[in-house]
């Protein structure tokens, strides 16, 4: 649709708005023309009426009643046409309701069906989205104004022409050179409106940002202890200016155009009065054909200023609208397979995966090459920045790779079915969230279909130790964890969580997919305390049993247990192999691991002393499990103790 010309795209919306309008609710949308036709055309009516009448007057004809039927006929004319207005109005706003929620409901169906990050990552589309969730809400202001306001035109013109014809036909002609060239700079004037707002879109985005920051509960911690309030106060002036700078050239320019019109407009008319005057005094046309006239100029002018008012600010929302139609026809990021994973049989496969996450960007996987079998878990370990949650987002297929492939039993994830694969997946993210819901359904979201479903949504609670801590919350599970939104009116706000109470709930949505084949856990007890952190992650490994297993952690004891450990750098498989085996190759996983254990050195702590050498690491997994620093070894040393 980029490539269309302005007003190719402004043809597509309009017949894109008006099928939208139809088939949100075409009943409505018949009984709002409808209405408006009947209401167009009585003004017209009133108008001969009203002349027929001043005509009898003026000629002295005797009253046979006929002078009576006449001026209720005019009187009551008016009034239905008024009535009806009224009726048109109520159908009109029930129609705009029953298009934005057609259209809304269409507008995140397509942003929810995207299957992958990127469009998520892509300024451009986000200006986009933000644009298109616009116009969603304007659209079907325009959508029913545009169709109503041609038929109230086209009925109205069509009645008032008629009768302007039968007084004196080549004001027809002065009529339609005042109204045409109005019609053409208006829509000049939307594109330019149009323009304006994509203009200023990023930067309105910027200082939403800036704005919500500053009422952020999560931000306003730092922007206090920085004393941020001024900079973000700044930037959001400095682009509130530079807005309204572009928004007043382009109103100047609308405001100039306006005056230029009515002007003409003013001009035409009282050029055409004089002409219908001195026809009239020279005893051509009667004086119910001048009031007929008058008002038949009235009628068509304001028909015409009206829609022409109206197609200006409707071209515009149909320019926007051709965002909407952008977001909404934007074909999926990523293109999903038909076939069905079935149960992880023999394992999952990285060949040559070279990855970047834009043109710009640097290579985040380089060649990455590495085996998970079936049944096993296999820890990814290396210094930030090292590629360990980009391997969980191509796993997870939020992004397909820019060359190579990924097997699942052999099989390119791309010929998957992505919905089946991604159910077969218990996934804990390192960034996890904490939705602005109950705790109840915080967790319940890990396995939609039993959010409701309060015994299993405990006992995944329970495994994760976060049962007790939702249960002294105010409300138990029903307490929102979010104080932006109160249930039971403002003094009842909700809760929020510690960071490590927090990750628990989100730990617990893992306990919600007992069956998964393949478990991914990125970083799930960082910010538990340590005694939490061998508690759950003892969960966490029994929960895993003998399935698949992907496990992130810079602990680096807690992937002491994995049958496989891979280390990355900058994008790069450097090692992998055994615990045992990596630490005697003495590379850069037994430095990271030695470096680590180094800090739990304590002469007063019993046990074994740590041995720093390679090989002689039993005293050191002791050590750790003995300060609860990580499941997988006090793991590792129960099982060898
Ligand atoms: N969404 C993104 N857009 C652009 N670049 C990204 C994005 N996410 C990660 N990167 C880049 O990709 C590289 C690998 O990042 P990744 O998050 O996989 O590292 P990591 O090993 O998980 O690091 P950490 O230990 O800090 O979590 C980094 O250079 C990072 O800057």
């Amino acid at each position: 649709m980029t490539g269309d010309g302005p007003r190719r795209r402004l043809g597509r919306s309009l017949l894109a708005a008006l099928r939208l309008g139809w088939r949100a609710s075409p009943g409505l949308l018949l009984l709002s023309a409808g209405l408006t036709v009947l209401a167009s055309a009585l003004p017209a009516a009133a108008a001969w009426a009203s002349k027929l009448l001043v005509d009898r007057l003026t000629r002295g004809e005797p009253d046979d009643g006929a002078l009576v039927l006449l001026m209720a006929a005019v009187i009551g004319l008016g009034g239905v046409a008024l009535l009806l207005g009224h009726l048109g109005a109520v159908a009109t706003a029930a129609q705009q309701r029953a298009i934005t929620i057609h259209a809304e409901g269409g507008l995140y169906a397509a942003i929810s069906g995207f299957p992958g990050l990127r469009y998520f990552e892509d300024p451009v589309f986000r200006d986009r989205i933000q644009l298109a969730e616009q116009s969603a809400q304007v659209a079907p202001r325009a959508v029913s104004d545009v169709a109503l306001s041609l038929v109230r035109t086209a009925v109205t013109i069509g009645s008032f022409l008629g009768v302007v014809i039968a007084v004196w036909w080549p004001m027809v002609f002065l009529l339609l050179a005042a109204a045409v060239p109005a019609i053409l700079m208006q829509s000049v004037l939307a594109r330019r409106k149009a323009r304006t707002s994509e203009a200023i879109m990023s930067q309105s985005r910027q200082r939403l940002q800036y704005q919500m920051l500053l009422t952020d509960l999560e931000a306003v911690k730092e922007i206090r202890l920085f004393g941020l309030g001024g900079l973000f106060q700044r930037r959001i002036a400095g682009h509130l200016a530079d807005t309204s700078r572009r928004e007043l050239r382009t109103e100047r320019g609308v405001a100039l155009t306006q005056a230029l019109l009515t002007l003409f407009s003013v001009v035409v008319t009282v050029g055409g009065a004089v002409v219908v005057v001195l026809q009239a005094a020279a005893g051509r046309l009667t004086a119910g054909d001048v009031l007929l006239f008058v008002a038949a100029v009235g009628g068509v002018q304001g028909a015409f200023g009206g829609s022409v008012v109206q197609l200006s600010s409707v071209g515009q929302a149909l320019y926007l609208f051709g965002h909407y139609l952008d977001v909404t026809g934007t074909p999926p990021d990523l293109v999903d397979g038909d076939r069905d994973p079935g149960r992880l049989r023999e394992g999952i496969e990285f060949h040559d995966v070279w990855f970047r996450y834009s043109e710009q960007a640097g290579w985040a996987l380089r060649g990455v090459s590495l085996r998970i079998p079936a049944g096993v878990a296999v820890g990814l370990a290396g210094a930030n920045g090292a590629g360990k949650s980009t391997i969980v987002k191509l796993l997870c297929r939020l992004y397909d790779p820019d060359r190579g492939r990924i097997t699942w039993d052999g099989v390119d994830l791309r010929d998957l079915r992505l919905a089946d694969l991604r159910r077969r997946m218990g996934v804990t993210f390192q960034d996890y969230v904490t939705y602005e819901l109950s705790a109840a359904e915080n967790i319940g979201v890990g396995a939609v279909a039993a959010i409701a479903d309060r015994d299993r949504i405990r006992q995944a609670a329970a495994r994760a130790g976060a049962d007790d801590v939702i249960e002294a919350l105010p409300h138990g599970y029903d307490t929102m964890l979010t104080r932006l939104f109160s249930m039971n009116g403002p003094q009842d706000s909700g809760v929020m969580l510690s960071g490590g109470q927090a990750q628990r709930v989100a730990v617990a949505r893992s306990f919600m997919r007992p069956d998964a084949d393949l478990f991914i856990h990125d970083e799930p007890t960082s910010a538990l305390d340590p005694l939490a952190a061998e508690q759950v992650g003892g969960q966490l490994e029994a929960l895993r049993g003998d399935r698949t297993a992907v496990v992130i952690s810079h602990r680096l004891a807690a992937l002491r247990s994995a049958a496989t450990i891979v280390v990355l750098d900058a994008g790069e498989v450097v090692e992998q192999g055994t615990h045992d085996g990596l630490m005697t190759a003495d590379g850069v996983y037994a430095r990271m691991f030695s470096a680590q254990a180094a800090g739990y050195q304590d002469d007063r702590v019993d046990g074994p002393g740590l041995a720093m050498h390679n090989g002689t690491q039993e005293g050191i997994a002791h050590e750790i499990g003995a300060m609860g620093f990580g499941p997988a070894v006090s793991g590792v040393v129960r099982r060898r103790m």
